[in-house]
């Protein structure tokens, strides 16, 4: 492997990272990334080696060694020091992080999201390890524009939209509204590391990821995952698409995303990673603005491409609405709008998305067909009665 160049003509030197939740849809990429073009080895922490089973058998992969896995929860193990203290950087990407939990269990949430990630913040503040920590762009919660009139002409000024990591505020429901139980303890972690880096000079840099898409994320209910579960929407609109049922549209579909593919992103993670001088200090917005689109849209557009990588023609009715009560309980709400403002990662590393929503959604339902497709089929035939 030829040496590695930093964005400042320096060469980057090998070094050894710490991955909690490595064994999740962004650690899977980002372990993938690091194996196939980079010399850095990953010690990945995490509950689950599925998504990674692939890097780590068989024992003839050209970088054996370079990746081990450590099978832990880290609510409760005393080995979580020790591994930080053995790496130069810990990447925190551990949470509890599908909507359908933030309303029913609340209490899971927040200490997945505050409570645990504490540990690792302090053991990096303590060690002087440098942290990259996955925050989300959910702390944003609403926009500004959301509470002016419906017919307002300022809703269509960016000012009152595109979010920005160092002046829009955090516009969350009331508590009752446990959909932002999942923000604020991100909210309260991102403030806690910010402090440690100001009274006790923790490097850290914090990622806010809008709606990162792509192969392997969540799980497909009854396949790989419960058969009651609910995953984020890509996993339940690919769910109802291989069953040939309606994509639910929760509350009219109204709600915008902008989504980027996970390949892109991952592009923009390594760029912090081996660019220090550059990350360190930063909050970071990592999505694709040019890809904003409502639920609605999504799901048409979902349903175009699935014809054709499957070659089955769409259902005659291919969406159905839901109340967000029925779909997901009582407590849910949403974000109305999510545009990032790409000012600060654009100076700082120079990133820019390049995929477009179409592409993404080809090379994901392509993988979503190849891959779950038959277990469905087999999975929906009725046992025959004796
Ligand atoms: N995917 C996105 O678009 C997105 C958007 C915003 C924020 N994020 C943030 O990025 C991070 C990673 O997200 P993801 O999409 O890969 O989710 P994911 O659920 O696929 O991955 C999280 C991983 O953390 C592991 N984990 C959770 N608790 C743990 C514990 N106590 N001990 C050990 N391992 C534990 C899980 O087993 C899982 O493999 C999360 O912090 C999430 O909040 C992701
Ligand atoms: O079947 C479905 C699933 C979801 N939806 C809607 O689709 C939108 C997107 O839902 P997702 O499940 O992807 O989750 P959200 O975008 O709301 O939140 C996500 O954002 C960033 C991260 O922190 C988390 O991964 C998650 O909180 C929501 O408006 C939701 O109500 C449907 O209309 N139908």
């Amino acid at each position: 492997m030829t040496t590695r160049i930093d964005l400042d003509g320096r060469p980057i030197k090998p070094m050894t990272i710490c991955m909690i939740g490595a064994g999740g849809f962004i650690g899977s990429h980002l372990c993938e990334k690091l194996m196939a073009e980079t010399p850095h080895k990953v010690l990945a922490l995490d509950v689950y080696s599925d998504k990674i089973k692939h890097l780590l058998e068989p024992d003839s992969l050209p970088w054996v060694g370079r990746i081990v896995f450590h099978r832990l929860n880290i609510k409760h193990d005393s080995r979580l020091e020790g591994l930080i203290k053995m790496a130069d950087l810990s990447i925190n990407l551990a949470a509890i992080c599908t909507p359908a939990d933030y309303n029913t269990r609340p209490l899971d949430t927040i200490y997945s999201n505050f409570i645990d990630a504490l540990p690792v913040v302090k053991y990096c503040s303590d060690n002087n390890k440098r942290l990259i920590h996955f925050s989300t762009c959910e702390v944003y919660g609403k926009t500004i524009g959301s509470f002016l009139p419906k017919d307002s002409p300022l809703r269509k000024d960016p000012a009152y939209y595109v979010l920005k990591e160092d002046t829009s505020p955090c516009i969350f429901g009331s508590i009752q509204k446990q959909r932002w139980s999942y923000a604020c303890a991100k909210q309260l972690i991102e403030r806690l590391i910010y402090a440690e880096g100001a009274e006790n000079g923790l490097d850290f840099t914090i990622v806010r990821p809008f709606n990162w898409i792509g192969p392997r994320m969540d799980f497909i209910p009854g396949i790989d995952g419960p058969i009651e579960g609910v995953p984020r929407v890509l996993a339940c609109f690919g769910n109802n698409l291989l069953r040939r049922e309606p994509l639910k549209l929760v509350d009219g579909g109204e709600s915008q995303r902008t989504f980027v593919y996970i390949k892109d992103a991952i592009e923009a993670v390594l760029l912090m990673i081996e660019n220090p001088d550059r990350a360190n200090g930063h909050i970071f917005n990592v999505g694709n603005p040019n890809n904003e689109v409502t639920v609605r849209q999504l799901a048409e557009m979902m349903t175009k491409v699935y014809a054709k990588v499957s070659g089955e023609p769409s259902l005659e009715s291919p969406t159905i609405d839901v109340s967000s009560k029925e779909f997901y309980g009582e407590g849910y709400d949403d974000s109305d709008k999510r545009i990032p403002d790409m000012t600060i990662i654009n100076r700082q590393l120079g990133w820019n998305p390049k995929t477009s929503l179409w592409d993404l959604l080809e090379s994901t339902l392509t993988y979503q067909h190849r891959t779950y497709a038959e277990a469905i089929k087999k999975s929906m035939v009725k046992p025959i009665a004796s």
